[in-house]
């Protein structure tokens, strides 16, 4: 018997049409993006692959996304759970910022040690600034962060992925993660035990759902790296891979 995983990163949000550093900012999806998440429900539905319970980051891309999804494959009623853990990572005071002209001005090593490297944060963003989330109502009493490296999401997310997900899927349920490219890298890191040097060239397309048969004792993948349910993905994969450029 296998555990059944299926992790979908949200569909293009407007900042990812416009180039902009997100992380926690809550912008919306755009149209493609809209579009992009209805299409991956039609290929859940297409093959078969329907989730019982949904889990999503607290950011309205991966909510919209989820439920355009879920309403496509006939599966907008099961139930959902909302978490910070899922969140994208926080990316400090690169959010709001263009990534052509972060590249532009710092060069590209650095530019992709902010993106890409697993134990380099971005500079902290500046508590009360524009694209802040420290007043946000949704994350009060929550230790949430000023800066995120990919490590740091993983830390913030593997408990929850122990305690909460884990048992789900021991349950027998179907689990539907809706979260973002850079938490969905921190877990594939973590289910495929991809190295730290490794992770910088894993990159996930937005709208297309990525599945993951796990085996029932160890909770590790049947097949590394999963199975999209989109033929055309590796040409989705290398646009984001370019994004900057
Ligand atoms: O801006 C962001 O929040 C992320 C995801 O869109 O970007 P990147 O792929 O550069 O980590």
């Amino acid at each position: 018997m296998t555990y059944t995983l299926i992790l979908l990163r949200h569909g293009q949000s407007e900042w990812n049409a416009k180039n902009l550093f997100t992380g926690w900012v809550d912008v919306p999806l755009s149209e493609q993006g809209r579009a992009e998440a209805v299409h991956g429900g039609e290929l859940m539905k297409k093959e078969g692959i329907l989730p019982d319970v949904l889990y999503t980051s607290m950011l309205r891309r991966a909510i919209m996304t989820a439920n355009l999804a879920l309403d496509a494959a006939d599966r907008h009623w099961i139930p959902v759970h909302r978490d910070w853990r899922l969140n994208e990572r926080h990316y400090g005071a690169l959010q709001g910022k263009n990534k052509k002209e972060i590249r532009d001005e710092y060069g590209e090593d650095q530019f992709m040690e902010w993106r890409r490297s697993y134990d380099t944060p971005p500079p902290a963003i500046e508590a009360g600034s524009e694209f802040s989330q420290d007043s946000d109502p949704r994350y009060a009493g929550e230790p949430i962060p000023a800066t995120e490296c990919l490590k740091d999401v993983l830390e913030r997310l593997l408990p929850y992925w122990e305690d909460t997900l884990v048992p789900e899927l021991k349950s027998g349920k179907k689990v539907l993660i809706a979260a973002h490219g850079n938490s969905l890298r921190a877990l594939v890191k973590h289910l495929d035990e991809i190295s730290d040097d490794d992770i910088a060239g894993v990159n996930i397309p937005t709208g297309v759902p990525l599945v993951y048969e796990l085996d029932e004792e160890t909770l590790k993948p049947i097949k590394k790296g999963g199975t999209y349910l989109d033929p055309d993905a590796e040409a989705k994969i290398a646009a984001v891979a370019n994004q900057g450029k």
